[in-house]
């Protein structure tokens, strides 16, 4: 540990992210775990973070205190739920800190409470933090913008394990605004989220999303580009939640360095 280390405080500790990101922040230097926080009523309060995420005790209780937590560290790590996503951004902002949001299913007032906090905090947002996600979304750019709505059909398929809330997933949404900005579209008026019964044929130039929900799979996305007798398939498979923490990580360590703002993964990764 050294006084330079980041403290990082990860909130929804006792999630299935939450107790990734406790091991990822343990394993890497420059940061360190400053607090971990669930929800009031808890049954993890008390527990020692570690030993909730499998490392042993490193001598981190968790505590239902963000604010007393955000006001001594420097940022927040968040994979909770759009509500408490929305009070965090707040928190942040009233401490100055770093927020790295995670959370996807936010609503466009949830997502407009966030953008406003960040005028004070250093907010960094996105539907998936890994490296690979956000190479699939250029990459989707760039096949949209060759490949036009005259001629070829965009399908976004995406698979997750059957605890998930949210349809689509943040990464399918964020695969389909890339597909819409490389035809120079506005997703909101293109895109076809469900189809059932006698649907009619396919309007031209929309971009339709499946969902797929079932067992223990941690993220599959495909983006299909659909021609006359062929077909264009790009996609991603996550095989370990530690890629989203260890973006996370990296989020934060750049964000530590920027103004207030809101950001995305695009920027930390320097891909826009
Ligand atoms: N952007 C990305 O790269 C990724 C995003 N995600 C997203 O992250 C989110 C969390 O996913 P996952 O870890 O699987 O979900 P979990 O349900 O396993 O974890 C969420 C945790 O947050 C806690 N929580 C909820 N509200 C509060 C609150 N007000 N205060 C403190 N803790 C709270 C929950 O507690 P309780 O159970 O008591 O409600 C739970 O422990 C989802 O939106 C998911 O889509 C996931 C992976 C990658
Ligand atoms: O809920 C999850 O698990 C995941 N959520 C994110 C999403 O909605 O895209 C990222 C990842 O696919 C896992």
């Amino acid at each position: 540990m050294s006084e330079t280390d980041m403290k990082l405080v990860v909130v929804g500790a006792a999630g299935r992210m939450g107790q990734t990101l406790i091991r990822i922040v343990h394993q890497t230097a420059g940061v360190r775990l400053h607090a971990a926080i669930e929800r009031s009523n808890s049954p993890f309060l008390g527990r020692d973070a570690g030993e909730l995420a499998g490392l042993g005790p490193i001598g981190v209780p968790v505590t239902d205190k963000p604010l007393e937590a955000f006001v001594e560290a420097e940022g927040v790590l968040d994979f909770t739920a759009p509500a408490a996503s929305v009070e965090f951004a707040g928190l942040a902002a009233q401490a100055r800190i770093v927020h790295i949001v995670g959370t996807t299913g936010c609503s466009a007032d949830d997502e407009a409470k966030i953008r406003a906090a960040a005028r004070h905090a250093r907010v960094v947002k996105s539907g998936n933090m890994s490296l690979g996600v956000n190479l699939l979304g250029v990459l989707t750019e760039k096949a949209a913008r060759a490949l036009g709505p005259a001629d070829w059909d965009i399908e976004v398929v995406e698979m997750h394990h059957k605890h998930k809330v949210d349809a689509p997933s943040g990464t399918a949404l964020l695969i389909g605004e890339a597909a819409a900005k490389g035809r120079g579209i506005d997703l909101a008026d293109h895109s076809v989220r469900v189809r059932d019964g006698h649907t009619g044929p396919r309007p031209q130039g929309t971009i339709g999303f499946a969902t797929l929900r079932g067992g223990s799979v941690i993220g599959e996305h495909s983006v299909i580009l659909a021609g006359e007798g062929e077909l264009v398939t790009l996609s991603h498979s996550a095989t370990d939640r530690s890629i989203f923490a260890r973006g996370a990580v990296t989020a934060a360590l750049w964000a530590r360095s920027q103004k207030p703002g809101f950001y995305s993964m695009l920027d930390v990764l320097g891909l826009n």
